[in-house]
């Protein structure tokens, strides 16, 4: 993707599709941290949807997600790529079948919802070497900005998940200050999920 390029949500070709056809099944790091066996499955939302790769992949495995994007613009990309790939019918059709969209704060949106299991994936703390930063990474922080409400966010879907609320994080970034200690972890090589169980 050129530098200048929009930026654009597929999920019909490149690395989201990619991942679809030779992904990880349930035994993947997300998945696990999500609460997804070979015999449970979960009702989800992802109160951070940006470019829906995850919310993506758990509704590829299955579940039912609710994503909640508050910027309007990154909304409105999600909503044509959600189209572009249901236009394809099959499988991928089935797939977005399972992801409802909304746009708004999911700290307004999320006690409206009934869901085993939240997932907050806040813009994280700029990295250092940020030439390395993905170009997409770049171009959706231009633009949401940065995340300045991550804790009120965890508390809020903490007070209102069934089951469990997952953190994903840099697995060498500092916890978010003031948040509890989560349940148990588990981590990549980049990333890390912190999980927090409800009950
Ligand atoms: C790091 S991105 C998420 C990437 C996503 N997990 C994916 O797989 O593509 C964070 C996104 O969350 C959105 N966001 C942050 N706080 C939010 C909130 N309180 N409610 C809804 N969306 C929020 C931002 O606008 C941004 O698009």
């Amino acid at each position: 993707m050129k530098e200048n390029q929009e930026l654009r949500i597929d999920f019909v070709e490149g690395s989201v599709a990619h991942r679809l056809r030779f992904g990880g099944g349930r035994g993947q790091p997300l998945a696990k941290a999500m609460g997804l066996t070979d015999g449970r499955t979960p009702t989800m939302v992802d109160a951070t949807a940006g470019l829906g790769r995850d919310a993506f992949l758990l509704a590829s495995l299955g579940a039912q997600v609710t994503l909640i994007e508050r910027s309007e613009k990154m909304h409105a990309l999600l909503a044509d790529g959600l189209a572009r790939a249901a236009a394809e019918g099959g499988e991928l059709a089935e797939i977005i079948g399972r992801m409802t969209l909304r746009l708004g704060d999911a700290k307004d949106l999320l006690p409206q919802l009934e869901a085993d299991s939240v997932l907050v994936d806040p813009m994280h703390p700029e990295r250092k070497k940020s030439a390395l930063v993905k170009l997409e990474l770049r171009q959706v922080r231009d633009i949401v900005g940065e995340d300045d409400n991550a804790l009120e966010l965890m508390q809020v879907a903490l007070e209102h998940a069934r089951k469990r609320v997952v953190l994903k994080w840099p697995v060498k970034a500092d916890s978010i200050p003031g948040l509890k200690p989560f349940s148990h972890q588990i981590l990549g090589k980049t990333t890390r999920y912190d999980v927090f169980m409800n009950g």
